[in-house]
């Protein structure tokens, strides 16, 4: 991997490590993590595909696997009292540690599970897929899905180490590769032009590997930048939220229905509708809103809802974390970089813009 062993320092104590040497660096962290006890996290799918590349490590000497099931059905209270049992079962004491090697749904359970488990145990993300390495295992934001709503019981804690290897890449399939590029053409939105340029001119259906596991570094980078300044969301960080007020409304709406539809095409969905927002209530300039849901409606698709479902919707976002008050809030953008958080719209602003969504 390119960016060999580039490390940085977050002042929130997680320490992001994009390392070309797994083990060397696996060890590494576990050595700084004091521990009895070691336990892996994986999903059905990592436990085939992910776990042999790690299993043979000498640093992980003795340790217990718990395995869930995969996708976003079972991030919930269940496998939660599965992963807390397993620990308890295995022996676990507080001064046991807790590596989640998948995707995001293995990092958010298994963070919301390590920092509750007696209280809170140390942790080691080692994500596997785009979306995990460019977002999810960094930041500290644990949890799971809930009464419907989508991460609505957590806590913020970081995990002590990140590890990054795209190695663990090459048996993603094409599907949860544009789910992860979702969450980068976000990150490309709230910085500058360039970045945005770049990331809507990459060819999704074939993708560049090699090309996309060198931007990986860039857009993980803009995560962290943010996460530093405002870890706990009370300002900048919710720019990280840009298209999830919309987006998780079409997430949890989807699993309501038993269709469910993976995290980054729900944020690209949610994309179309704020940034619809963005160009009608702060000045976003259309020919790059147009250029931007061009891309996304070519790679994702469209997502099915008609009018019927528009106050289903809507009730949905009032349940977003960023909201005060019951008035919903969305981060929008007058440009690319320039952020607005803190936006409000109207009932009536907001179903035009699910209009442009399933019209524009
Ligand atoms: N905490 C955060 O800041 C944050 C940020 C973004 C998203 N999220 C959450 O992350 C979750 C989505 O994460 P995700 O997209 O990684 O989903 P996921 O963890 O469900 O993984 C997607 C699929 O890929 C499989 N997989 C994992 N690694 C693989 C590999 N190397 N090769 C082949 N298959 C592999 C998994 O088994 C699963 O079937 C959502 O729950 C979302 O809410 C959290
Ligand atoms: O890290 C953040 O902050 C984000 O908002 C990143 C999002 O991509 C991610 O989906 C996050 O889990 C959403 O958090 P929530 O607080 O809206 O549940
Ligand atoms: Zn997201």
């Amino acid at each position: 991997m390119h960016n060999s062993n580039y490390e940085n320092n977050m002042k929130n104590n997680q320490r992001i490590i994009i390392s070309d040497n797994l083990e060397q660096d696996l060890t590494n962290a576990i050595n700084q993590c004091e521990h009895d006890k070691i336990f892996i996290l994986i999903d059905s799918s990592t436990e085939h595909l992910c776990l042999p590349l790690i299993e043979g490590y000498q640093c992980l000497n003795g340790y217990d696997t718990i395995t869930i099931g995969t996708s976003d059905t079972v991030k919930n209270l269940d496998t939660l009292d599965k992963v807390w049992t397993n620990l308890g079962n295995g022996g676990a004491s507080r001064h046991s540690l807790l590596i989640n090697l998948g995707g995001g749904m293995v990092t958010d359970l298994g963070g919301f599970a390590a920092s509750t488990f007696k209280r809170g145990i140390n942790f080691i993300n080692i994500p596997t897929t785009l979306l995990a390495m460019v977002d999810a295992s960094v930041g500290g934001k644990t949890g799971i899905n809930y009464n419907g709503l989508k991460n609505e019981i957590g806590v913020f804690n970081d995990s002590k180490f990140v590890i990054l290897n795209t190695t663990f890449l090459n048996t993603l399939d094409n599907m949860n590769i544009c789910s992860g590029y979702a969450e980068m053409l976000k990150h490309g939105l709230i910085s500058n032009e360039k970045m945005w340029a770049e990331l809507i001119s990459f060819d999704l259906v074939n993708p560049d590997l090699a090309k996309l596991q060198r931007m990986v570094a860039d857009s993980v980078s803009v995560k962290e930048q943010i996460v530093d300044k405002d870890p706990l969301e009370q300002g900048i960080r919710k720019a990280l939220n840009f298209g999830h007020t919309a987006g998780h409304a079409f997430e949890s709406f989807a699993l309501k229905q038993g269709r469910p539809i993976l995290h980054g095409y729900a944020v690209a969905y949610g994309m179309i509708c704020e940034l619809y927002l963005s160009a009608a209530l702060v000045g976003f300039p259309t020919d790059k809103m147009r250029q931007t849901v061009k891309f996304i409606k070519e790679y994702y698709g469209l997502f099915d809802f008609t009018c019927n479902d528009y106050d289903h919707l809507l009730e949905l976002m009032t349940h977003d974390k960023k909201n005060t008050a019951g008035i919903i809030n969305f981060t929008l953008l007058s440009g690319i970089g320039d952020i607005k958080i803190n936006q409000t719209a109207t009932k009536e602003e907001i179903f035009d813009s699910l209009d442009f969504f399933r019209e524009g």
